[in-house]
């Protein structure tokens, strides 16, 4: 797994490498030298122009400059002011070092000139704004930007995107959009989610020091980002032996006559991911329509109420069913009233493995006032829990309907809260956005994001069938299920990869990735088990922007 340092512990991993006798200089050289490399390894190029800022992520760029320079490249370097005017003594003594030694230097051009410099570079190298860059990017920044991003240029950022936060992964502005990012010294949370998976293009670390590999994991990682090899233990040996009880039997409960479809999508992905046996349970009033649309899948009539919700009745008789399978999932489609609400927590009480989605999430909510964290006793048990919130329903949670977390690191906050309300708990909470993060009180594990596709009505319901059917296909121990998680979230990201060649990228419905999810697991296992032999039909298929890697 990679390590994903926030942006304040990136500085402290600066201040403790100085500490150790790599002084920032040196740094910046060794940082400029690896943006360097990159350009270099890029075939056929020749012309590059170098955008620099007035600190150090400038300063970078200067280095990377007269690097290219020395090996040959027709380079330019594009700054706001000259190199003599730079206030940073640091930033200021590369930039005359690149002049000096014969670097072009173009100060302040207008936008006509700019554009046709930029349109004729084999590369631009955005050194611009680093992760001393906050709010919207000023003059002449933003048409700086705007001109990068309409060169059609091959781009490489250097350290982050300019306009991006790397600690949020948001832009009040706009932003740079690379093909390519060097990051320094560790990952960013911002460069992984939100934004900055479309504006970093393929990442590469550049650790810069030996030193910097302890020093980062001393530094207290915020998050891991996991890499195919991270899943190798979690994955059952090939074997014939089996009957359809142990692959792992699963119970659905959900739906309402408001939404019959989402426990059934939740039932038909846990099929679709191995489970052998899956159950479905759902209100009285929808159950023969579910069971007309449910050929392979047993429904269970429970006692409802006359709108088509549980009824209270219902909750034992769900409880007597958990007992007897691997996992349940609770919550597609079932809505928030008392029946659903005495349902959630009995099934919190019981003793098997759990998988608690959408409204029963939200019955969780209702249960505790929006305080989940100041009732720990009701997520206290022994057999595995995972919560699968996206960031509205985790708002819930914690009371933070009025201000939900719009960034990575904010629903990571919000999760740890739920995860330590008991002063350290079991529970799992898969905090799910556009980039996920599977967070226990031991570690917070950030799977490869799928594509965009994903984001349509009853993806998560599919996403909470994968997750069960491989709690129950595995029965991991507690400290495992963020990796379990993980694992869910990335087959559920490759099926979505898989439905959008089918239908096209905007064309996936849920269904489409249900039935995917065969293959895609299938593919997911043979790329785990021979990355190598994997990797080159990888490249082609998967975002190479949202693998943490790049190229390397
Ligand atoms: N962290 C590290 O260990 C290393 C960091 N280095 C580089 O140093 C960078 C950080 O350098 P700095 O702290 O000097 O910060 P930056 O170079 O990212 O930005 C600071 C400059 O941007 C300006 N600025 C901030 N917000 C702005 C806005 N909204 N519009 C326009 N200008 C704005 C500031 O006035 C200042 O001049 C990193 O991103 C990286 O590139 C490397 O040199 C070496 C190692
Ligand atoms: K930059």
């Amino acid at each position: 797994m990679q390590p994903v340092l926030n942006v304040e512990d990136v500085r402290r991993v600066e201040a403790a490498l100085t500490e150790v006798g790599v002084s920032v200089s040196e740094l910046m050289h060794r940082a400029g030298a690896a943006a360097a490399s990159e350009v270099a390894r890029m075939e056929g190029a020749d012309t590059v122009t170098v955008l620099a800022g007035l600190g150090n992520n400038g300063g970078d760029g200067w280095v990377a400059a007269e690097n290219l320079h020395g090996k040959g490249f027709d380079v330019t370097v594009v700054t706001p002011v000259e190199p003599d005017d730079l206030r940073g003594d640091i930033a200021r003594v590369v930039a005359k070092s690149a002049q000096d030694s014969g670097v072009k230097v173009v100060v302040g051009p207008p936008r006509e000139t700019l554009d046709v410099l930029l349109m004729g570079s084999d590369v631009v190298v955005d050194a611009m704004l680093g992760t001393g860059f906050h709010g919207e990017p000023r003059a002449p920044f933003d048409i700086w930007i705007d001109s990068v991003n309409a060169s059609g240029s091959h781009v490489i950022a250097v350290d982050v995107p300019s306009g991006l936060s790397a600690q949020t992964g948001l832009a009040s502005g706009k932003y740079v959009v690379a093909d390519l990012t060097v990051t320094m010294l560790s990952l960013k949370p911002g460069l992984l989610s939100d934004r900055g998976r479309d504006a970093c293009g393929a990442i590469v670390v550049a650790p810069l020091a030996e030193q910097t590999e302890r020093l980062v994991r001393e530094a207290d990682p915020v998050a891991w980002r996991a890499d195919l090899d991270d899943y190798v233990d979690l994955l059952e040996p090939p074997s014939n032996a089996v009957d359809k009880f142990t692959r792992g039997s699963v119970l659905v409960v959900g739906g309402s006559s408001r939404f019959p479809g989402a426990p059934m999508m939740a039932a038909m992905a846990a099929a679709r991911a191995g489970a052998g046996y899956v159950t479905l349970a759902v209100p009285a009033q929808i159950a023969p329509i579910v069971q007309s649309q449910m050929l392979e899948i047993p429904v269970v009539a429970l006692p409802c109420e006359a709108d088509g919700t549980f009824s209270l009745k219902a909750a034992d008789l769900v409880a007597e069913l958990a007992e007897k399978r691997s996992a349940t999932l609770v919550g597609p489609g079932m809505r928030v009233t008392s029946g659903t609400v005495g349902i959630v927590s009995t099934l919190l009480a019981g003793k098997r493995p759990l998988v608690v989605d959408a409204d029963a999430l939200n019955c969780i909510s209702r249960l505790t006032s929006n305080r989940v964290d100041d009732f720990p006793e009701l997520l206290r048990r022994d057999a595995p829990l995972i919560m699968t919130p996206h960031r509205m329903e985790l708002a819930r949670l914690v009371g933070l309907q009025d201000t939900p977390p719009t960034s990575l690191t904010s629903a990571m906050e919000a999760a740890r809260r739920i995860v330590w309300s008991d002063g350290g708990s079991e529970v799992c909470v898969v905090a799910k956005g556009s980039a996920t993060a599977c967070v226990s009180v031991d570690v917070a594990i950030l799977p490869k994001p799928g594509p965009a596709a994903l984001a349509t009505a009853g993806s998560g319901d599919v996403l909470g069938g994968v997750i069960a059917a491989l709690l129950a296909r595995t029965g991991v121990e507690n400290e495992d299920l963020p990796l379990l998680a993980a694992m869910a979230c990335e087959m559920h990201g490759y099926a979505g990869t898989i439905a959008a060649e089918r239908y096209g990228s905007r064309g996936v419905m849920a269904r489409d990735i249900i039935d995917a999810l065969g293959l895609a697991e299938d593919a997911f296992e043979e790329e785990v088990a021979f990355p190598d032999a994997a990797k080159s039909g990888r490249e082609g298929r998967r975002d190479e922007g949202a693998d943490g890697k790049g190229d390397e």
